[in-house]
């Protein structure tokens, strides 16, 4: 078990749907120059949101899921992958992954992508942020933050009043 109080002075990233929107149309924009792509895979859960919104602007129709676990809230434990990519889609991939977009929402230590990656070793993998662990497994990404940050995605957060700096 990985515990994330390892990391010292964690920063918060908030980020709103039209934050996360506006992101992930700007990894399409770069995704538009490395493809054409047979498919999309999303890492569940977190890579369906931009594999939805990567899939619209790409005009990719065929969506396949790669199903990790890994954290528990903000702790990580052991990966268990649940499910793998659909023989069919593994054929469109030539059994190396070529051809075939990996999206993840993003990759912090870098386990899950090392996993993934694993399967599909000639697929393009994609994340909208990225740390500087797991950056390096990444093909294409849109922003860094530093290890010691963590991002609140908004299916993971609501709006709530904040006392004032000055009481
Ligand atoms: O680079 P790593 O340190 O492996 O972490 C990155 C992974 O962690 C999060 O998923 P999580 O396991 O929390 O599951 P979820 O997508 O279902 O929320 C995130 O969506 C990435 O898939
Ligand atoms: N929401 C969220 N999940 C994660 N899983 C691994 N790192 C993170 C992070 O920074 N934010
Ligand atoms: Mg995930």
């Amino acid at each position: 078990m990985i515990g994330r109080e390892n990391v010292a002075q964690e920063k918060a990233f908030p980020v709103s749907w039209d934050q996360f929107h506006r992101d992930c149309r700007a990894l399409t924009w770069r995704l538009n120059e490395v493809g054409p792509f047979y498919a999309i895979i999303a890492i569940t859960r977190g890579g369906l949101v931009p594999a939805a919104i990567v899939a619209r602007e790409l005009g990719i129709r065929v969506i396949d899921t790669v199903c990790i676990a890994s954290y528990d809230h903000t702790r990580q434990g052991d990966l268990k992958a649940l499910k793998g990519v659909s023989a069919e889609v593994a054929k469109l991939g030539g059994g190396s992954g070529k051809g075939l977009l990996i999206v993840d929402d993003l990759v912090d230590t870098g386990k899950t992508g090392r996993l993934v990656r694993s399967m599909m070793p000639d697929a393009h993998f994609a994340a909208v942020y990225a740390k500087p662990q797991g950056k390096p497994l990444v093909d294409t990404f849109i922003t860094e933050v530093s290890q010691d940050t963590w991002i609140h995605f908004p299916w993971d957060t609501a709006l709530s009043f904040q006392p004032p700096i000055r009481p």
